[in-house]
């Protein structure tokens, strides 16, 4: 097993962080928060999910002078043209507000039948090594499902009671958080990065 290496996870979302320390306390990485090095959150001003997670991952480097780990991810539902998408936190008006966000899905989807509700989860992660780093690391996972008419299950966050995933015949919020973190966008990019950074 390797020496312990600590990482800035560049993130606020309780339940991104609950799931990147499951995954990788086991693997000896040593995280902090930004906000444990009080920084706080910039503003997402990226057209895409990508420019997102480097502007979080550089203003986490900057302010901590470590490493960092930014996720920025959302949910694209293809009756909704992509949508909620980059804007998936603050799709209802208020940032991050987990509750007003399903509804206003459950609104928009009011009219589409089954089998016309298709989405996909997708994450984008960055490993900056520190804030001038020109090759940060990039990658991406991207987790297929649809979209319920009502929530399920009490587990995970955001969108996770309306995300069916059919191969499991669960919702997100109904699966353990220990298969989540092995299937999800998060943890099928977080392998990607693993494996890239071990080249
Ligand atoms: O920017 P940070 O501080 O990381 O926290 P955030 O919640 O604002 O994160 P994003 O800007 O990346 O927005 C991601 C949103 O997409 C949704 N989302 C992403 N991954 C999810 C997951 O695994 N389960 C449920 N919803 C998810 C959820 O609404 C998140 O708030
Ligand atoms: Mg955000």
């Amino acid at each position: 097993m390797s020496a312990t290496r600590s990482l800035v996870v560049a993130s606020n979302n309780a339940g991104k962080l609950r799931e990147f320390r499951a995954l990788l306390e086991p693997l000896a990485w040593e995280l902090t928060t930004q906000a444990d090095h009080g920084i706080s959150a910039v503003e997402e001003t990226g057209l895409t999910f990508v420019e997102n997670a480097l502007l979080k991952a550089r203003a986490a480097c900057l302010g901590s002078g470590l490493p960092a780990l930014a996720d920025d991810s959302g949910l694209a539902v293809t009756a909704l043209g992509g949508a909620p998408g980059i804007y998936s936190a603050r799709y209802s008006g208020a940032q991050g507000d987990d509750r007003a966000n399903n509804e206003k899905l459950l609104e928009a989807l009011a009219d589409v039948p089954e089998g016309q509700r298709g989405a996909h989860y997708h994450c984008v992660l960055v490993y900056m090594r520190h804030a001038e780093d020109p090759v940060p690391i990039i990658v991406q996972g991207s987790w297929p499902g649809e979209i319920l008419s009502l929530p399920r299950g009490e587990g995970g966050f955001g969108y996770d009671p309306l995300f069916w995933v059919p191969e499991q015949g669960l919702s997100v919020a109904e699966l353990s958080s220990e298969l989540k973190n092995r299937i999800s966008h998060r943890g099928r990019a977080l392998a990607a990065l693993l494996e890239q950074m071990e080249r």
